[in-house]
């Protein structure tokens, strides 16, 4: 068994944020292993996307530890010195935001903003980049004579498929998706969902989804974490938490949803 494999990939504790006085997420504790994904479900409000931030980093929690595996240790991100962090952000992690337009850069055209990843990270050679932006517009199943056109010329799908191939093109260890076939149409969503769980098996990642859908969550995440006023009330095996929630709040979830 490799060094990888022997200590999970990102170990939460007590991850705890208030605004003000009113609670954002409390005293939140897990470990993500890699090659796993975790989902994370709730209501409106129930503090999902402020719990996503601090983990991503980009909110500073009032308590608590993320700690993620870098080269072979667990480091507190927290306490990373600002290069440390920017490496951190080019190169191990990711973030699909739930609208499109705020992870592309919309006046860059569509192989610009993926081969613009590849040369954060070092890449020089033009027609290598090239041809890597290339394949992994086809990858999103965007038509090769899309690449030079601009994301404001795509439809809502498109643009969130581009964004995801501008986060993956990188090979990242740890992805942060929110709410990221929120907003779409229906049918855009489902294939959305498939291509994402393509690429999910494909290459193994490891990613923390925020959604309140829990279809996304039933197709793509093999843990489950469900979110109540800002706490974690149930977590668990996906398929486990959804055909016997425990909870009170987890059943009416899995309910409401079985009655639309
Ligand atoms: N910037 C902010 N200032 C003050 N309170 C906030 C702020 N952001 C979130 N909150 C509060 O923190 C709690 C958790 O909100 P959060 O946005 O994390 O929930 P959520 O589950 O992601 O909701 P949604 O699905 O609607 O995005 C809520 O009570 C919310 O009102």
């Amino acid at each position: 068994m490799t060094a990888a494999l022997e200590q999970p990939l990102l170990q939460v504790r007590g991850v705890t944020k208030h605004y003000g006085a009113r609670l954002g997420c409390g005293d939140v504790s897990f470990d993500l292993w890699p090659g796993e994904v975790m989902g994370i479900v709730g209501e409106s409000g129930s503090g999902k996307s402020t719990l996503l931030s601090c983990l991503a980093g980009h909110l500073p929690p009032d308590a608590g530890e993320v700690r993620f595996d870098v080269d072979g240790s667990l480091r507190d991100t927290l306490q990373l010195t600002e290069p440390e962090r920017r490496r951190l952000h080019r190169t191990d992690w990711a973030f699909v935001h739930q609208h499109a337009r705020d992870g592309l850069r919309m006046g860059v055209s569509a192989g610009g903003n993926v081969g613009e990843r590849l040369m954060a990270i070092g890449a020089r050679n033009y027609g290598e980049i090239r041809s890597q932006a290339a394949d992994w517009l086809n990858r999103v199943e965007i038509a090769a004579e899309r690449m030079d056109d601009r994301p404001t010329a795509f439809s809502g799908g498109m643009q969130q498929r581009l964004q995801i191939a501008r986060n993956l093109v990188t090979g990242p260890r740890l992805v942060f998706m929110d709410e990221p076939t929120g907003g779409l149409d229906v049918s855009v969503q489902a294939r959305l969902l498939d291509l994402l769980r393509g690429l999910v098996r494909e290459m193994g990642l490891s990613a923390i989804i925020v959604t309140h859908d829990l279809a996304v969550v039933r197709l793509l995440a093999d843990r489950l974490m469900v979110m109540k006023d800002g706490r974690v009330v149930e977590q668990g095996l996906t398929d486990q938490v959804l055909d016997d929630p425990q909870h009170g709040y987890t059943q009416l979830l899995v309910s409401s949803v079985l009655q639309v």
